[in-house]
């Protein structure tokens, strides 16, 4: 009894505290960007998750440009949006391998708000099965590709006249958190964004630009479709230990994401677990959430070694299947 009233007084000034005391520190500190009137540009915006920011951007009253390669599928794109909004968003047909093609686009799409590095590409296969010329191509187009669109726009977006905040989003995903079977070279290519992240927004917070990183599970798009004809076994066994969304209900989070400043942003329920394991030394702007991840890390993280058995369990079994 006495015990148990010494705990709850604890509980009583020691919790209050803590929350004081982060609401204090956190940094950066909290901010709104708005997105009404502003240009938002989408790079993969012809397809999937980004096509569903495009229209979700111009619904609610942004300027939208989304870029891909391929001219049939922004066509297509820009008429879908046209019919569900009554809006015309502007297309740039180039790849973000070529970085003087992303200069030009630049040129001509400036200035811009909202910078959506959302493109990319990903081919689920053992690493002792893909070829190094499919591992270039994935980390050439995720990460180096990331990188040419943030050279070539960032010059504008930091002598940019609105002086309102700006925002810089990548999209990763929740293998960009922790390494899945059949996506090494993926895995690899969505961590280097973190670092990517993380040391991006330490250099451009003085110019009011912030930066969002976007981890969603296993979405609905033509791309997983694609993925999906060919993925190895293992890589949707253990995926599927996050519940795949709509890239409407991806397109919301990160949208309502970008707004409020998160520098991580989380798309469903094991997100949270994901990134309260994962949160690490970036940065954390809500003072509640920094409150969550102080006083559950120890046990969030029993829950990740649970996982990892799970998985380790299911290639096991796989493993004495095949072998009977
Ligand atoms: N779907 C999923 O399960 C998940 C996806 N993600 C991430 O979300 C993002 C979008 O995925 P999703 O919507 O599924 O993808 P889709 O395959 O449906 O669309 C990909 C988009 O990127 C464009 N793109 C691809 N390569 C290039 C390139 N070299 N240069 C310019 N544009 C390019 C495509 O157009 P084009 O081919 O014409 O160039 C298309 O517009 C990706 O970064 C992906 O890694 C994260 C977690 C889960
Ligand atoms: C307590 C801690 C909880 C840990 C649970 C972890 C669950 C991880 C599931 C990872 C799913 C990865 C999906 C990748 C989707 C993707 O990017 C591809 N479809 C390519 O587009």
């Amino acid at each position: 009894m006495a015990a148990l009233s010494f705990l709850s007084l604890v509980a009583l000034l020691l919790l209050p505290a803590l929350l004081l005391l982060l609401s204090i520190i956190v940094r950066p500190r909290p901010v709104r960007i708005p997105l009404k009137n502003r240009h938002v540009f989408i790079t993969g915006g012809s397809s999937g998750i980004g096509l569903a920011l495009a229209h979700r951007a111009a619904a609610e009253g942004a300027r939208v440009s989304i870029l891909a390669r391929s001219q049939d599928k922004l066509k297509e794109a820009r008429e879908a949006i046209r019919l569900a909004t009554g809006i015309d968003v502007a297309t740039f047909s180039a790849d973000v391998r070529d970085f003087d093609a992303l200069r030009q686009v630049a040129k001509e799409a400036e200035p811009v708000d909202v910078l959506v590095v959302n493109h990319g590409v990903f081919v689920a296969e053992e690493l002792a099965k893909q070829e190094l010329e499919v591992v270039r191509f994935i980390i050439d187009v995720n990460l180096i590709g990331s990188f040419n669109m943030i050279k070539a726009f960032l010059p504008a977006m930091k002598a940019r006249t609105d002086r309102r905040p700006a925002s810089i989003a990548l999209m990763s995903s929740q293998a960009g958190q922790v390494g899945i079977y059949g996506y090494a070279a993926y895995s690899a290519s969505k961590f280097g964004l973190q670092g990517l992240a993380e040391a991006l927004q330490q250099e451009i917070i003085a110019d009011d630009i912030h930066v969002s990183l976007v981890f969603p599970p296993d979405t609905d798009t033509p791309g997983l479709v694609e993925e999906n004809k060919r993925r190895p076994p293992l890589t949707s066994i253990i995926a599927a230990s996050s519940s795949a969304m709509k890239a409407d209900e991806v397109a919301e989070k990160t949208l309502n994401g970008i707004k409020s400043g998160s520098f991580i942003v989380i798309c469903n329920f094991v997100g949270y677990l994901l990134a309260i394991s994962t949160g690490g030394i970036s940065p954390q702007r809500s003072y509640v959430m920094a409150f969550v991840e102080v006083v559950s890390a120890g046990i969030v993280r029993l829950a990740c070694l649970f996982f990892q058995w799970s998985w380790y369990s299911s290639i096991e079994n796989w493993h004495s299947q095949s072998k009977q």
